[in-house]
């Protein structure tokens, strides 16, 4: 397959499998940790990390080997064993319960793929190669990442907040589609990027909205 669905899943609460703990598993689970899922590894080991998580009880540990029945409830579910069996047979069990499953050893096999990430805050820009090339992947990623510094979690939640407002204040789809685009026009990224921005006050959007609005 070389096209997909792009998706953001909310797994906030929902219950993923990860069978295996190696460290492709680990990865997959630090993202899935990023989205608050709740997580259910079940492997005979895991790695040290994934033991501290364990041990914080940021994770679920079933220690020992898969067996048919464990995806019983899961939202997701990620084949990450060093077995080509028994990643086939996790991914025939997701198959015939309907749930949606990701073989770490074949994006064929596998019913999503899992890019590379970059997290700036609320921005995720996440790249695929449709399985050809997980390294060049991550080698744009790291591209990327240089392009979208840090300043675009402050810039997109300052963007949120303004957004949010200008929602609750101006009811017009048309005003608020004119404001909306002017604040993508102003220098904020200039500002954070040379320490000249600060948080606007409820009251500085406030006037910043009505003053806008006047010129409508
Ligand atoms: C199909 C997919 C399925 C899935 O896992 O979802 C898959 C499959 C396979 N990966 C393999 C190898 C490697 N994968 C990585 C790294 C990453 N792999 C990731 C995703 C994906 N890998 C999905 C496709 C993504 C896409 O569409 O581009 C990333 C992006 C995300 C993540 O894993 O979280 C993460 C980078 C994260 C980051 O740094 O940003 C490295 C580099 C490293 O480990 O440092 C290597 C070694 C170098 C090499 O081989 O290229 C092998 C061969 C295994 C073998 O040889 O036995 C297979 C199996 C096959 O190709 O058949
Ligand atoms: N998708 C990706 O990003 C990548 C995928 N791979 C593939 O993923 C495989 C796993 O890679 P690593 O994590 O580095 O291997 P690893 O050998 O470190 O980990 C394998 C894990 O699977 C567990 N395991 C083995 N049999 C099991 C069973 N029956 N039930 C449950 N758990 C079981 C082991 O205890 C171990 O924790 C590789 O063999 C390779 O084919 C490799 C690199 C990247």
């Amino acid at each position: 397959m070389d096209r997909y669905t792009p998706l953001f899943v909310n797994t906030a609460g929902k219950t993923c499998c990860v069978i295996g703990g190696g460290r492709v598993a680990e990865r997959k689970i630090k993202g899935l940790l990023h989205a608050e899922a709740h997580i259910k590894v079940f492997s005979p080991e895991i790695t040290a990390e994934l033991k501290q998580l364990h041990d914080d009880s940021r994770i679920e540990w079933i220690a020992r080997s898969y067996r048919n029945g464990d995806l019983r409830g899961a939202f997701l579910v990620y084949a990450a064993t060093d077995h080509v069996e028994v990643n086939s047979s996790v991914v025939q069990e997701a198959n015939e319960a309907g749930i949606l499953v990701n073989d770490a050893m074949s994006s064929e096999r596998s019913a999503f793929i899992t890019p590379s990430v970059v997290r700036r805050g609320r921005l995720s820009i996440a790249i695929s190669t449709a399985g050809a090339g997980p390294a060049a992947a991550a080698e744009i990623r790291s591209t990327l990442e240089q392009q979208f510094g840090e300043e675009y979690e402050t810039y997109i939640e300052f963007l949120h907040q303004m957004r949010t407002e200008v929602k609750a204040r101006v009811s017009s789809p048309g005003h608020r589609r004119v404001l909306l685009r002017q604040l993508t026009e102003m220098n904020v990224l200039e500002d954070i990027r040379t320490g000249q921005f600060r948080w606007w006050t409820e009251e500085e959007i406030g006037n910043w909205i009505s003053r806008n609005q006047e010129e409508l």
